[in-house]
């Protein structure tokens, strides 16, 4: 048996059409997510910003408050919404992310919630490094004009397969967090993520296929669908990568469900044939996994 992945697991990637009206993404959310466990995925991964338009002017108006947990319907519908998906579809569910509204201290965020198969919440991972370049000409996004970042690392055990780590989209730009997630036993590092027609090209899969041959894991994305009739346009090719860094599936740019079988012996096949788990010189430079990594938040009542 792996240590890593106890045994093999299917994983489903919801490439969700995702409108303006809450309401309305959040059925189309559930509908797909039971779909995707009917065809046996185990756990199932929605977008970043699945229940709102991507944006900075749309965070204030989309936001909920999560705290205290769990909240009411009323402070947070996507909360409930998601649980209840999570529980009638027996998987775990890695809810994409939500604008999240801290109503003790003001602040934004940009929240991912996991829920188990009985629709309870495991783990709340607040986007970490906030989406700020200019690109002139291009794109130039601004999300620290309105959000504020989390402030640590978000490992789940998923009891019967092992660990998975949650970071969200511009995370996956951070080689730090994903090394140190990987060094704590994850199995797979999963980003929900909403790249976009200039970024997403170049970058997305490269990103994807670094982060899975830096750490020897598995590495998935899941965006939204493309809708070139929104003020953004997510790039869309929702993927999962092997610990080789084979592209084991890839999504189109419409809304598509894609799945993808895991494994343990993979992981142990990949780090038996490139041993650099054996190899570091931490001599030579330090091993930046080992202290000084935060896993909790500093709001106490945000679950890790
Ligand atoms: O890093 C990029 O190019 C895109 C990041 C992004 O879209 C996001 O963080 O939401």
């Amino acid at each position: 048996m792996s240590k890593l992945l106890k045994k093999p697991v299917k994983l489903a990637l919801v490439q969700l059409a995702s409108g303006a009206k809450k309401t309305k993404n959040l059925e189309n959310a559930r509908i797909k997510v039971l779909a995707a466990a009917k065809e046996g995925a185990e756990i199932i991964v929605l977008p970043e910003c699945f229940n709102s338009p991507y944006g900075c002017d749309y965070f204030p108006s989309y936001a909920e408050t999560l705290l205290p947990s769990p909240p009411t319907a009323e402070q947070s519908p996507s909360f409930h919404a998601l649980s209840a998906i999570a529980k009638d579809a027996k998987t775990y569910l890695i809810g994409g992310s939500i604008p999240e509204l801290d109503t003790k201290t003001g602040k934004y965020y940009n929240t991912s919630l996991t829920f188990s198969p009985r629709g309870d919440l495991l783990a709340t991972h607040r986007k970490v490094h906030l989406f700020d370049i200019d690109i002139p000409g291009k794109i130039t996004f601004r999300e620290s004009e309105v959000l504020s970042p989390g402030n640590k690392v978000t490992i789940v055990d998923l009891p019967e397969f092992g660990k998975v780590a949650i970071a969200i989209c511009y995370d996956i730009r951070f080689p730090e967090l994903a090394m140190v997630a990987a060094r704590h036993g994850c199995f797979a590092l999963i980003y929900p993520g909403a790249f976009n027609t200039t970024t997403g090209p170049l970058h997305w899969k490269l990103l994807a296929q670094a982060r899975a041959v830096d750490n020897e894991v598995y590495v998935a994305l899941c965006s939204p669908a493309r809708d070139m009739g929104a003020s953004y346009h997510a790039y869309g090719h929702s993927m999962v990568v092997d610990p080789m860094a084979g592209v084991l599936v890839e999504a189109g740019e419409g809304e598509e469900v894609v799945f993808a079988e895991l494994s343990g012996e993979k992981i142990e096949e990949t780090r038996r044939g490139i041993p650099i788990y054996g190899q570091r010189r931490f001599d030579v430079y330090p091993d930046v996994s080992a202290s000084g990594v935060r896993f909790e938040d500093e709001a106490s009542e945000v679950k890790s």
